[in-house]
């Protein structure tokens, strides 16, 4: 692998400032879905070595905590400044395990060091307060305190922004932090240990262990020390998740699936909309919670929007990451096959298929771009979330059924409308059942806002304020028998 810093590629887990094999070398392959070649091997640590990195976060724990929000803030600058230096090595390690063009990547490693750089500024507005009191000579208050060992899994979506929009929350607010990343993108993982170590956090507060998913999950979700679990993924393993850490009764924060609807109304201008559902839909080859998964039309304006979406569409390039492409491989075969059936559903039960000719894939691991219309709640392709480069559209011909029918899913995560009409704007926005409601762009993520769902995409919320909060216990205290005016 060509890095201009080698030691980025990190092949181990990192435990308590430790590069750290799995017993016996037990290891697995981690493959290039571009053209399937082994880049190397991520260590699969056994459930003695992941209970060892609880204890090595725990004893972290005591001094992490004592530092001062400016020492901690010091140590995350350092970090995030070495993101930035490191970006093209970063960037190419991620496109190498995960696909995405290089251009995403790069962009991924700005938005990732961006919540670190948020973090370590916000820990120092980590208000408590005093409380009028109702007890007579007491003095009432309340106090921030790290919740403690925080565990955090994260998807091969997105395999870096996802992990520092949780740790550096976590840390900024003085947690020690386990990572598990996916197993198909360790190597980013990797390479943010290595540089947390260079920025001088100590050992045993930034882990990354890896290993066999479930039974990673199974010793961290069940460890009494692990105060919280920090989850993005699927909702299938979310509530595998929730029900391992109920015995031990943990904080979580899950970022789950999502079915995202994009609404488009007859007074906008249609090439526009339909430039930016296709970017909406396209994004990181759809494999993105917030990817357009059902895009409801105007009936007026449906057949043009369709045409110019297909215009745009097919101006997509499809290739290997590392070329001038916008659509990279899928992660592996099994999405490939996942799409087509998807693909083949909806054109059983009379979806049209406008474009996309799956021949003309470069790879084993490519899936064209494809749009289907006509799509109706019977489809796969409206009831699921596609993570794949497959766009279904439908008309609509009233504002209340096209909110009831994007409501008509157990995901809430984030919804789009496009509208120049901003009493109707507001009246939809209200309507739909979201956690994040896009008006007229794209461009709705960063650090200062509260990402999250409703419904079955998640509890809690990551970035911003609330992200810090996330991570943050709130301790009552009552001063009692104490001289001086009361109640003021
Ligand atoms: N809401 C968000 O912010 C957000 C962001 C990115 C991705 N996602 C969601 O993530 C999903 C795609 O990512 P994915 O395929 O990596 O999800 P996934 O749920 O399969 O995997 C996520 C993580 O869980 C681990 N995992 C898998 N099976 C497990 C098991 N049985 N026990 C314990 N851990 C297990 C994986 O190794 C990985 O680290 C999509 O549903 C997408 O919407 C959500
Ligand atoms: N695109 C999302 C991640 C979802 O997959 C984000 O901006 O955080």
């Amino acid at each position: 692998m060509q890095l201009n810093d080698p030691r980025l590629f990190r092949q181990l887990a990192y435990v308590d400032g430790q590069w750290t094999a799995g017993r016996r070398n037990h290891d697995e392959p981690v493959l290039d879905p571009a053209n399937g070649e082994t880049l190397g091997h991520c260590a699969l640590l056994d459930a003695e070595q992941i209970t060892g990195a609880v204890t090595a976060a725990e004893r972290a724990f005591a001094g992490w905590r004592a530092l001062s929000v400016e020492e901690r803030g010091r140590l995350l600058q350092r970090w995030y400044q070495l993101l930035h230096e490191h970006r093209e090595d970063l960037a190419h390690l991620m496109t190498l395990e995960q696909g995405k063009p290089l251009r995403d990547a790069r962009g991924e490693v700005d938005y990732g060091a961006s919540f670190i750089q948020w973090f370590a500024e916000e820990a120092r507005r980590a208000y408590g307060m005093t409380i009028p009191s109702h007890i007579p000579n007491a003095l009432l208050g309340t106090l921030k305190e790290p919740v403690g060992v925080s565990v955090m899994i994260t998807p091969w979506n997105f395999p870096l922004a996802m992990i520092t929009r949780k740790a550096g929350a976590a840390l900024a607010a003085g947690c020690p932090v386990i990572v598990k990343p996916a197993n198909e993108t360790p190597f980013t993982a990797l390479a943010l240990a290595e540089l947390a170590e260079r920025a001088g956090i100590p050992p045993g507060v930034f882990n990354v262990v890896t290993g066999e998913p479930a039974t990673v999950s199974e010793v961290l979700c069940t460890d009494d020390r692990v105060r919280s679990v920090s989850f993005t993924g699927s909702t299938r393993v979310g509530k595998l998740l929730i029900r391992q850490s109920a015995g031990s009764v943990k904080r979580m924060s899950l970022e789950l699936g999502g079915n995202a609807p994009f609404i488009v109304c007859e007074d906008v201008d249609v090439d526009e909309a339909a430039r930016d559902a296709v970017a909406a839909k396209f994004q990181t080859a759809g494999q993105d919670c917030l990817a357009a998964n059902r895009i409801f039309v105007h009936r007026r304006i449906y057949d043009r929007f369709l045409e110019r979406f297909a215009v745009h569409m097919k101006a997509l390039r499809v290739g290997s990451g590392m070329m001038e492409v916008d659509i990279g491989p899928l992660i592996h075969r099994r999405a490939v096959e996942a799409a087509q059936a998807i693909v083949d559903d909806a054109l059983e039960q009379g979806a049209r298929l406008v474009a996309g000719n799956q021949s003309m894939a470069p790879g084993a691991n490519f899936f064209i771009p494809t749009l289907l219309a006509d799509i109706t709640p019977a489809m796969r392709v409206f009831r699921e979330e596609t993570f794949s480069p497959v766009a279904g559209v439908c008309a609509f011909d009233d504002d209340e059924a096209v909110v009831a029918a994007a409501n008509d899913t157990e995901y809430g995560l984030a919804a789009y409308i496009y509208s120049n009409d901003v009493k109707r704007i507001w009246k939809m926005m209200r309507g739909l059942e979201y956690g994040m409601v896009s008006v007229n762009t794209l461009k709705m993520t960063g650090a200062p806002i509260p990402f999250g769902g409703v419904k079955q995409s998640g509890l809690g919320r990551e970035g911003g304020a609330q992200g810090l909060e996330e991570y943050l216990d709130t301790k009552y205290f009552c001063l009692g028998n104490m001289p001086g005016p009361s109640g003021s």
